[in-house]
């Protein structure tokens, strides 16, 4: 039966199952079914999905993003936290700022260290995507979507779609707590607008510079935190007149708090924590379970 080692992480209780591939190999076809596998909480390890860390051409290092459901999505905020930890720690990486590569391009990380240990991430996510068409959303190409009514299940709500290198659909809620994540998430996260999917965004604007936040995941579902979603939700913030451009924003997720701002030289800067749960090795039984 094969097996290989594994890294359970997390960013504030967004969970991946982290395989090192300067160390093991993975059949590339079998990417999507082990990611099933090691993400079911009852016969896998148990998290919202799979990440790989490998070799890149253009980056020290490469991260790659499995949903629970197999998918593979294109970032990953709180993913590319804990990779930077685990390419710090592991002696991937010898610089404390270095280039990440995704499916969506390059970012650059810096990691802030205490004995030894990174305690967090600072990542440097690019400029947002907000034509349609890079969204991407169907409708005329070069429109933005902002604040732009979208009927689903019989209401109109008002939709803000923002790319961070994978979709996000942004929703204004007046209490978070009353959000119908679980009622519109699957709704929005599949419906045809959306040649790609899409992450489903709720938000509660506190001020200007704080904002409350819940998400249903693109190939995942409700998930603790959204790393990209909460970039996303400052951008979107921002283009609605809620928050302010060139100012650090507090974002309240389900499992703590990441701190954004969407500068004015038009890139997205997180920082936030990433930990490391646990190491193991996987016995990988193949579709017997999953
Ligand atoms: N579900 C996302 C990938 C994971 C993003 C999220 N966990 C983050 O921290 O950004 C997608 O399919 O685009």
């Amino acid at each position: 039966m094969p097996s290989f080692t594994f890294t359970k992480m997390h960013g504030l209780g967004n969970s991946y199952i982290y395989v090192d591939l300067f160390r093991e190999t993975l059949p590339e076809d079998e990417l999507p079914a082990i990611a099933r596998r090691v993400s079911n909480v009852h016969t896998g390890i148990g998290s919202d999905g799979l990440i790989l860390i490998g070799p890149a051409e253009r980056a020290p290092v490469k991260m790659r993003i499995f949903n629970s459901d197999g998918s593979e999505g294109k970032n990953c905020g709180n993913g590319l936290r804990c990779v930077a930890k685990y390419a710090y720690e592991h002696g991937l990486v010898k610089e404390r700022r270095f280039l990440i590569e995704t499916l969506s391009g390059l970012v650059e990380a810096e990691v802030a260290v205490q004995d030894g240990e990174v305690v967090s991430v600072t990542v440097d996510m690019g400029e947002p995507r907000l034509q349609r068409s890079t969204i991407p959303m169907i409708g005329p190409e070069a429109e933005q979507v902002v604040a732009e009514p979208f009927v689903i299940g019989g209401r109109e709500y008002a939709l803000t779609a923002v790319s961070m290198g994978n979709p996000h659909a942004v929703f204004y809620v007046d209490d978070i707590r009353q959000a119908p994540v679980e009622a519109l998430g699957p709704l929005v996260e599949r419906d045809p607008r959306f040649p790609e999917g899409v992450n489903v965004e709720f938000v509660e604007v506190v001020s200007d510079r704080e904002l409350h936040f819940r998400v249903w995941e693109r190939g995942s579902g409700v998930t603790q935190a959204c790393g990209t979603g909460a970039c996303a939700a400052v951008v979107a913030s921002v283009l609605n007149g809620k928050t302010a451009r060139g100012v650090e924003t507090v974002v309240h997720l389900a499992g703590g708090d990441l701190v954004i701002t969407w500068e004015w030289d038009g890139r997205v800067r997180m920082t936030g924590p990433a930990e490391t749960v646990c190491t193991g090795v996987y016995y990988d039984r193949g579709g017997q379970n999953g």
